[in-house]
């Protein structure tokens, strides 16, 4: 598995512990679409933040089909843990980011491993809100661009959850941000949640976060934050003039 990583000055020429904040991509991304694209480079130097960023699947595993689709498979692991052969030897996203890949950064860089916090986008925001629902306290931060929040109930999440987990839709709601916010009972937390107004897969009903926001408001461990950005769609272009703001909401939870 290949993930990028940035390394903020103050951890490079000044030797300081930073927090660490993963970020975790959409559909289709590899490892390098947030580091070419999003311009969160200055933001993290700013904040002095290590990021992450892993690719999004597993790849070349040799399962007939693996690359035939944009929405399964290579590029589309859903962050969960599948179930189902051939997936289950190897698509294990979601222990891969949240213990794996965690203990590998805390290894190999200076991080402290008490401040930690993710974020993500689409498939990406999904994995990143549900990372941080099924783990009270182990992240200190968790905000979302244009997330999927209620998978089990949107034509992306009912193809990857049925391919990767099979027909038992109790096992679905394991990994479903508006199901994990229904029944939330950690430590409290707030979600950031972001959304452009003009975004076609909101359109398409891809992304359902009204369904997300009237879990929360029923839940008194948890605060929804949703932020609607007026005429932005779902690019990296909507990503790269919010992720400052991402990264600055972090660091309040992650420097303190
Ligand atoms: N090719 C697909 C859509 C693919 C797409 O838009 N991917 C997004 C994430 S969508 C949800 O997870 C993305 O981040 N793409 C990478 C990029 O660099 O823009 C289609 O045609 O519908």
């Amino acid at each position: 598995m290949k993930f990028s990583v940035f390394v903020p000055p103050c951890m490079l020429e000044e030797k300081k512990e930073c927090p660490v904040l993963y970020y975790l991509s959409g559909l289709t991304c590899t490892h390098e679409n947030f580091i070419h694209k999003s311009g969160m480079q200055q933001h993290a130097a700013k904040e002095g933040i290590l990021i992450v960023n892993p690719d999004t699947s597993p790849r070349n595993v040799n399962i007939p089909g693996e690359d035939d689709a944009y929405d399964f498979g290579s590029g589309a692991g859903f962050y969960v843990n599948a179930t189902q052969e051939p997936w289950s030897k190897n698509y294990l996203m979601y222990s891969y980011v949240t213990e794996e890949l965690v203990e590998l950064v805390n290894k190999n860089f200076a991080v402290l491993p008490n401040k930690k916090g993710i974020f993500g986008h689409s498939m990406g925001g999904h994995g990143a809100l549900i990372c941080a629902l099924k783990n009270p306290g182990q992240y200190q931060s968790v905000s979302a661009f244009a997330p999927i929040c209620n998978p089990i109930e949107c034509p992306w999440g009912q193809k990857a959850l049925k391919g990767y987990l099979g027909d038992d839709k109790e096992q679905w709601k394991q990994y479903d941000a508006t199901h994990l916010a229904q029944n939330y009972a950690g430590t409290p937390l707030e979600l950031f949640i972001d959304q452009g107004s003009d975004d076609n897969f909101l359109k398409q009903k891809q992304l359902l976060p009204d369904n997300l926001l009237t879990a929360c408001a029923g839940n008194d461990h948890l605060q929804a934050i949703y932020k609607q950005r007026e005429g932005y769609d779902h690019s990296y272009y909507y990503i790269a003039t919010f992720v400052g703001e991402h990264i600055a909401y972090h660091a309040k939870f992650l420097k303190n």
